[in-house]
């Protein structure tokens, strides 16, 4: 049955593979599942259409036959249930492998994101100086935390996993933002991410997109 995915029709990110759709294309790449993407513009996110699938507006959304789910970590986490290779089989390997998923989610990314909105929406408000040293405190504190769990491993707990997914997207979010420069180990585990041919097929798809559509 066909997958359908949604993605921005121009991403703010100019190609770099930051929005959440590029960890939707990274899971399909790594179980080969090929999928097609209807590219929606920021008014069309808002309309009823698009609405009666993402009830907040926004991309990704995922499609296949009667299902429509979306949330970016629902989406990953579907496309691991269904197809082999994105979770362990174990029991325990698996679950240990959900709880980093919500913890890339809701662990680490939160201040992550939170950082860019306050640079994008905050910056000439009294606080901003303060909140964003706040924010970069609880960083750095969540990375200090992480990279000490990772250590020398190449992945987050045995192979490679949904998880992984997950935690390099954010990751690339930091880095993005010139944050990862104090953890050398954090940037080798997404450069092994970045080597994966999986993730190299999906982030040219996204870049494509960007760069199809002539500048406005
Ligand atoms: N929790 C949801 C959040 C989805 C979400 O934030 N979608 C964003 C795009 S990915 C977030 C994002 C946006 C831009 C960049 N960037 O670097 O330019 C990176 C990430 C969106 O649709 N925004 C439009 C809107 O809210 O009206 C999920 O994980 O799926």
């Amino acid at each position: 049955m066909t997958i359908t995915i949604t993605a921005f029709e121009r991403s703010p990110d100019r190609g770099r593979g930051l929005a959440r759709d590029m960890r939707v294309r990274w899971a399909l790449e790594e179980v080969g599942q090929p999928y097609d993407v209807r590219l929606v513009s920021f008014e069309a996110m808002k309309q009823p259409a698009h609405k009666a699938l993402h009830p907040f507006g926004q991309i990704p959304t995922y499609e296949e036959g009667e299902l429509a789910l979306f949330e970016s970590g629902a989406i990953v986490f579907h496309i691991a249930e269904r197809h082999a290779g994105l979770l362990p089989e174990d029991s325990n390997g698996r679950a240990r492998s959900i709880a980093w998923m919500f913890a890339a989610l809701n662990t680490v990314e939160p201040p992550i994101f939170d950082r860019s909105l306050v640079t994008i929406l905050e910056r000439d408000q009294p606080w901003y100086e303060h909140r964003l040293r706040a924010l970069d405190d609880l960083i750095r504190k969540r990375l200090d935390d992480l990279s000490a769990r990772l250590g020398a491993a190449d992945w987050l707990d045995g192979a490679f996993s949904a998880a992984d997914i997950l935690m390099v997207t954010v990751l690339r979010r930091a880095q993005a933002m010139g944050i990862l420069e104090a953890y050398p180990s954090l940037a080798a585990y997404i450069a092994r991410a970045e080597a994966r041919p999986a993730y190299q097929r999906a982030f040219a798809a996204q870049l494509a997109v960007f760069n199809a559509v002539p500048p406005t």
